[in-house]
């Protein structure tokens, strides 16, 4: 069994960036959703970018993005792989000749796999719990709603953080995880100690 990647979402400051790739995590997600309060501008993702060292995934978040934003994006910012986390059709998402993942806001009477079947060029689908406002609402989903087979890679999140990610890991078995608020301290503002934590549980779970 191949080791539990490891993703960091909603990083505002150089010293986060530092933090998780100092922890071992395998990307780091940058939010394009001006909304949320982790957002960050094209100049200011751009410097946090330039911070992360090769074969460390650089993650862009957008939310029903107009195309030309997502094109702006990827214009400024190195990034390696797109996460739509809106409602954005299998043909949005594959319009940019980037990798791209995909969320389900996972609630009961969602048909994950018919979820799955309407975005086929997804490399990944990232499951979140279903939130007012899109996503990073630290809600844990009830996992029992997995399928057993999705067809492709699975990225668990929504609500993970350092006391619950071994559990969830082992249970799941999903590719990766995704966090964001069960490490942060304040509304993008992420602790390091709870990123070391947080990264622990994941290699704990993992044996
Ligand atoms: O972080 C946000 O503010 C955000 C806003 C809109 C859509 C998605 C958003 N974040 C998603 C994530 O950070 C993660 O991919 C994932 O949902 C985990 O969030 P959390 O439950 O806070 O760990």
């Amino acid at each position: 069994m191949s080791r539990t990647r490891i993703k960091i979402c909603g990083l505002t400051r150089a010293e986060d960036v530092h933090a998780a790739v100092e922890a071992g995590a395998d990307a780091i997600g940058l939010v394009f959703y001006p909304p949320s309060p982790r957002f960050v501008a094209f100049e200011r993702a751009a410097e946090l970018a330039a911070l992360v060292p090769p074969f460390v995934t650089t993650v862009g978040l957008f939310v029903n993005p107009d195309p030309a934003y997502v094109q702006q994006a990827l214009a400024q910012v190195p990034l390696q792989l797109l996460q739509f986390h809106g409602d954005e059709a299998e043909g949005v998402c594959a319009g940019f000749g980037r990798p791209w993942i995909k969320a389900a806001r996972v609630r009961p009477g969602v048909d994950l796999v018919e979820f799955s079947a309407s975005h086929p060029s997804a490399s990944g689908l990232l499951l979140d719990a279903f939130v007012e406002g899109y996503g990073g609402g630290g809600k844990v989903f009830d996992w029992s709603l997995i399928p057993e087979r999705l067809g492709r890679p699975l990225i668990l999140s929504g609500g993970l953080d350092p006391d619950n990610v071994a559990e969830a890991v082992r249970r799941v078995r999903p590719w990766a995880v995704d966090v964001s608020s069960g490490v942060e301290s304040g509304k993008g503002i992420k602790d390091a100690a709870r990123i070391a934590a947080f990264v622990a549980g994941v290699r704990n779970a993992d044996g």
